[in-house]
């Protein structure tokens, strides 16, 4: 069997994850990773190459982003331009349908395919709530996060000046609401008041209750576990009070990792385009022979 050869961009929290998870992967290659400098080669990449430019890595199939959601369309327009299908987890949901349209006109420039938002929100759950809307067309269903870590409201509040260290804590309010406990390290000579105006201010808190906290130690206090609990009610033809819930309790990176490997295989598989996950065969996302799998889950 021929494996597919995939590059790992970005060495943070989903990026590690994602070498675990294509470790495990019957039939995926590491081909590298590729990393803004290169320091001091962590242990566990001592069997791979790990360099600042992709090319270095010979054929790759596929780059998957392992970077600050911001800096997806960056990564991905470059990469596509040489060759290189890409996925990534990017999660600003309003932002969604733009990113889409411009990586799907360089996609389709350059042959290749780009798999956008895909994780667990937006990502797996976004199947759920499509699932549950065939089930039942009308209705409203609640997406219920946490409490946990959002990895990218976490990174989001790294990148505001003044800021060492972020947890951004995710406390469901109920009914699709959400509090969110930010907590910063900061920098000598930050203010605490010029950070959380930051913050509130990005499109990522604005929205939402926010509390900003200052910690001696960001470390002291972060945990990557999160979750959600998904509930619709609805109409089925003419029948109301239709019922569904979903809820799982994850590792954050470790869940999202998975998720972009699954889609990094099923990416293999498509018309040049950009898609989100909504938009590909699920079989796909699985290893295998086609015939087994529908076997064994249909
Ligand atoms: N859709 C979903 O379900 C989910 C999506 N996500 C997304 O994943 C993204 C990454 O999360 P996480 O791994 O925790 O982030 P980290 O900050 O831990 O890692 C990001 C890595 O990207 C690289 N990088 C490239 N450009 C930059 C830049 N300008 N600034 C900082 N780092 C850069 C760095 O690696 P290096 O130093 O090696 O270059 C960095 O370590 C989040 O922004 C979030 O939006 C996360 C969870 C779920
Ligand atoms: N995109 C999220 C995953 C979904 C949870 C979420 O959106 C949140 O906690 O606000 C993340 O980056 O961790």
């Amino acid at each position: 069997m021929t494996k597919i050869r995939a590059a790992v961009v970005g060495y943070g929290n989903i990026g590690k994850f994602t070498i675990q998870a294509l470790e495990a992967a019957p039939d995926m290659e590491i081909a590298g990773v590729v990393r803004r400098n290169l320091g001091e080669k962590p242990l566990e990449l001592t069997p791979y190459p790990v360099v600042t430019d992709i090319r270095e890595l010979g054929h790759v199939d596929v780059a998957i982003l392992c970077t600050p959601t911001r800096e997806v369309e960056k990564y991905a327009l470059e990469f596509l331009a040489l060759g290189i299908n890409t996925v990534d987890s990017f999660d600003i949901h309003t932002q969604i349908t733009a990113l889409r349209r411009s990586l799907n006109e360089a996609a389709v420039k350059a042959g290749k395919v780009s798999v956008i938002s895909a994780g667990w929100d937006p990502g797996s759950d976004s199947i759920i709530r499509t699932l549950l809307e065939a089930a039942a067309p009308k209705g409203i269903t609640y997406t219920n996060f946490g409490p946990g870590m959002s990895m990218g409201h976490t990174v989001c509040v790294k990148s505001k000046p003044g800021v060492k260290n972020a947890l951004s804590m995710t406390m469901p309010k109920g009914d699709g609401m959400h509090r969110r406990m930010v907590y910063v390290e900061l920098l000598p000579g930050a203010t605490l008041e010029e950070v959380a105006k930051a913050v509130k201010e990005d499109p990522y808190f604005a929205s939402d209750e926010t509390h900003v906290m200052a910690v001696e130690s960001v470390d002291a206090v972060k945990d990557m576990g999160h979750g959600v609990h998904m509930v619709r009610k609805g109409v089925s033809g003419q029948t109301q009070n239709q019922r569904f819930e979903f809820t799982m309790s994850i590792n954050n990176p470790a869940l999202t990792a998975q998720l972009l490997v699954a889609v990094a295989r099923a990416a293999m598989r498509l018309a040049p385009g950009a898609y989100t996950m909504v938009e590909i065969p699920v079989i796909d996302l699985l290893p295998g022979d086609r015939e087994s799998l529908i076997a064994h889950l249909v």
